[in-house]
């Protein structure tokens, strides 16, 4: 079965590769290579920027087309965008943008309600199984008795424009929700004290063209875990992202992540 895509965000770091593993995956047909109308590349074939083969596919400023899902890898404002677009043509919509402000994030899951969504910060494979290792690592040491002291360290590239990391925050999330923690640090300057035990820390490194690293570190007395994630390239995301769209596609309305695409 093969499934008609629009990628949103097309001419993007991320976009160009949706394009290239896309226009090989036999079970889609990129039919759409979206961005916003005034895009410098307005017009080119969205294979060539991609650094592929010509796809006969030109980037356009509006979505178009026989489209089945739609993968948006934009900014804030090309979400909050695409979002009405999917409502109004009824398309499902895998959401990867991150940095998404609450009245964004409220009409996303308002949308819901009417079309499907995948909406996750990250579309790695080992990134939603670091989420569940450390949930499962949250759950085994919350009741130790000298404190756990969690600190989360993301690593992305120099030209990333949102910190923390959305994938940092969720994984705040979630320690949070099954630790109990209830302040969220970002960052610590000055004579800030001793560390009280209800934080969790966020610290975001920015250099070079890091594609994404994330630590979430569990600090005992006496002991230390660390699980780490990081990607060589952008792929991973692309081809979850890719994966998730193919599952949007089959689904009812609603709210769905990747543990739902992934089967985790
Ligand atoms: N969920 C996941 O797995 C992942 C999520 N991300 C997230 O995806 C997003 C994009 O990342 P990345 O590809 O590196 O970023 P890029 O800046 O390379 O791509 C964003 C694209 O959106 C375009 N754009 C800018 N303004 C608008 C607009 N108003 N409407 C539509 N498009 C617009 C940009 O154009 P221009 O360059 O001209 O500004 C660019 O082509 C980020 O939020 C990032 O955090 C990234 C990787 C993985
Ligand atoms: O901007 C990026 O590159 C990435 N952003 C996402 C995030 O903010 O979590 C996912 C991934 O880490 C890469």
């Amino acid at each position: 079965m093969i499934t008609n895509i629009a990628i949103h965000g097309a001419a993007g770091r991320m976009g160009r590769r949706l394009v290239a593993l896309g226009s090989v995956d036999p079970e889609l047909r990129i039919v759409a290579a979206v961005e916003y109308p005034q895009h410098p590349e307005m017009g080119k074939d969205a294979g060539l920027l991609a650094g592929v083969n010509a796809l006969g596919v030109p980037l356009t400023g509006s979505l178009h087309g026989d489209v089945q899902a739609v993968i948006d890898f934009s900014v804030p404002e090309g979400a909050s965008n695409i979002i009405d677009a999917c409502l109004s043509r009824k398309v499902p919509l895998v959401m990867a943008t991150t940095g998404l402000a609450n009245d964004i994030k409220a009409r996303l899951n308002a949308a819901s309600n009417e079309i499907p969504i995948v909406w996750s910060p990250s579309m790695s494979t080992t990134v939603n199984l670091a989420m569940k290792l450390v949930a499962t690592a949250g759950m085994v040491l919350k009741n130790t008795s000298s404190g756990v002291d969690v600190e989360i360290i993301e690593r992305h590239h120099r030209f990333k424009e949102d910190s923390p990391s959305g994938t940092a925050l969720k994984f705040g999330e979630i320690v949070a929700a099954t630790m109990g923690q209830t302040e969220h640090r970002h960052g610590r300057d000055g004579a800030v004290g001793k560390r009280p035990l209800n934080e969790i820390g966020y610290h975001a490194v920015r250099t070079g063209d890091n594609p994404g690293e994330h630590t979430i570190i569990f600090g005992l007395l006496g002991e230390t875990l660390e699980i780490n994630v990081k990607a060589s390239n952008r792929d991973c995301y692309a081809l979850g992202a890719l994966q998730a769209a193919k599952f949007a596609a089959q689904q009812k309305p609603g709210m769905y992540n990747m543990y739902d695409v992934l089967g985790l």
